[in-house]
């Protein structure tokens, strides 16, 4: 059998029994400001801080200075010395966009895991790797070709997904159907601002709570809380989900 892995978000593996198949590649997908990057972040940090797993996040949007800045703000202790040492690699927008050539900025990425010396990997965003093809047919041999190269690189991946459609309208793409799980971030507006929920909506081979959770973001990070429900489009009520 298949290990798991252990997303860092404990309510998260709650849901997943256990964390994340290893070597699978899952769509992170959730509007702006929904916590998808925090999550990535957290993911890694974890991955170092209590498993001894190196990871490599690579982002086309934002610094370095960005993201040691995102995990300074919701207290992720030692993150600076994990990117410092080496443990945690960064390939920011400056690194991977150097090239105007794309499959020039993929070659970097893929140079960089290629030596197996990574477990976990966060690509912020797939929406940015998509925007290079046209052809449905063409992005499609891509991404299975490239989630198979993290596979044998013994990387299990997170590979965010930017989401336009606000919940429940959720765009299905490719992407959703050729990566091993999908999991939404939502957010609802309230008087006093959001409502965060989290929702798994597919894990290939494994048994899951397809239930929407509460979650919030705060110090610490993302917390998922093991009740389900609390889900409103009107946001701030304790129904149940309403679609
Ligand atoms: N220390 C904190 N305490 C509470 N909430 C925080 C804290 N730091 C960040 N947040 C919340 O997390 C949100 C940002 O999360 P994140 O950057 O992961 O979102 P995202 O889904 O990646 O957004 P985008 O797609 O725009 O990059 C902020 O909008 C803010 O509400």
């Amino acid at each position: 059998m298949s290990e798991l892995v252990s997303t860092g978000v404990e309510g998260l593996d709650s849901i997943l029994t256990g964390g994340i198949t290893e070597r699978s590649t899952v769509l992170v997908s959730g509007n702006p400001g929904t916590g998808k990057s925090i999550f990535g972040i957290q993911y890694l940090h974890h991955g170092v801080s209590e498993h001894d797993e190196r990871g490599v996040y690579v982002s086309f949007e934002e610094d370095e200075a960005d993201i040691r800045g995102a995990a300074e703000s919701v207290g992720f202790e030692g993150f600076d010395e994990m990117v410092d040492d080496g443990d945690i690699v960064i390939l920011d927008k400056r690194e991977m966009l150097r090239e105007t050539d794309f499959s020039t900025a993929v070659d970097r990425l893929l140079d960089t895991v290629e030596d197996g010396e990574f477990d976990r990997l966060v690509l912020d965003s797939l929406s940015m790797f998509q925007l290079f093809f046209d052809a449905e047919q063409e992005k499609r041999t891509y991404l299975l070709k490239f989630s198979d190269i993290l596979k044998a690189n013994g990387l299990t991946s997170l590979l965010i997904n930017e989401q336009g459609a606000v919940f429940p309208d959720t765009e299905v793409g490719l992407e959703n159907f050729l990566t091993d799980g999908n999991i939404y971030f939502i957010q609802t507006p309230t008087d006093s601002g959001v409502n965060r929920y989290v929702w798994v909506a597919k894990m290939r081979k494994q048994d899951i709570d397809t239930d929407i959770f509460p979650m919030e973001i705060g110090q610490g990070g993302i917390t998922v809380h093991e009740r389900a429900g609390g889900f409103s489009m009107m946001g701030g009520s304790d129904d149940q989900p309403s679609f």
